[in-house]
């Protein structure tokens, strides 16, 4: 048997451009074991991806502020306080950074995500000074967000619902927001893109980057079952 997944989307399932990797839905769809995509993206970005997969929408978002499955949703986090910090950010002359219409932002229900072109050093010294709050970067966003809210605590509560235990997960992941993924799950590799804090907290570092270095993962799990 494969065992079930824990998988980040971006620059995990994705090209170094952004794209879902094609091979995702040759991979990914008859993966004989749960799948729970695990992303700081919104809500609706995860469903999505799970629905077009043909996968049940088992789905943590926003770092681990929302969690979904079985229909039910969990939501964790302070928004009022992540939400004061960047309009504090504003008025000190920070931007989002995502121009009109914000769809980054838009379904968001726990936390508020700033473009990496955004001011860090000042998004840092704004979110210093409010407890409980602190910014994690991924890479493709900063992300301010209640401190104790992580994907690994919301992968606790996805694995109660399937009656499964977090160590009998494989996860995959690149950056700073699947540590806490890491922890928990049984197995972890971070793939060749990962930021430092990914490739220290992972069990190994594959040698290639972006889905190559899922794909190879996914590849060596299924020998490994046959
Ligand atoms: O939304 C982000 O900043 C990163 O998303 P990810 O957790 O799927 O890599
Ligand atoms: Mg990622």
């Amino acid at each position: 048997m494969v065992p079930p997944l824990a998988l980040d989307i971006d620059g995990t399932l994705t090209t170094p451009d952004h794209r879902i990797d094609p091979r995702a839905f040759e991979l990914l769809p008859d993966w004989d074991a749960p799948i729970v995509f695990a992303t700081g993206k919104a809500f609706p970005y995860p469903v999505a991806l799970a629905h077009f997969l043909g996968r049940e929408e088992t789905v943590i978002a926003e770092n681990g502020g929302v969690a979904y499955v079985d229909g039910e949703t969990t939501v964790v986090g302070d928004p009022d306080a992540a939400r004061a910090v960047v309009e504090a950010f504003r008025e000190r002359g920070g931007e989002v950074g995502w121009g009109d219409g914000d769809t980054v932002n838009r379904w968001r229900e726990t936390e508020v995500a700033c473009s990496p072109d955004a001011d860090e050093a000042l998004l840092r010294e704004v979110a210093a000074a409010v407890d409980d709050v602190e910014v994690v970067d991924t890479g493709y966003a900063y992300h301010v967000k209640s401190t104790g809210v992580s994907k690994g605590r919301a992968l606790g509560v996805v694995t109660d619902a399937l009656g499964l235990a977090a160590d009998e997960f494989v996860a995959v992941g690149d950056s700073e927001n699947d540590v806490s993924t890491f922890e928990v799950a049984g197995e972890s590799y971070a793939v060749a893109n990962a930021d430092d804090a990914a490739r220290e907290a992972a069990d190994e570092v594959v040698s290639e980057g972006f889905m190559d270095g899922t794909a190879s993962v996914l590849d060596r799990l299924r020998e490994r079952a046959e």
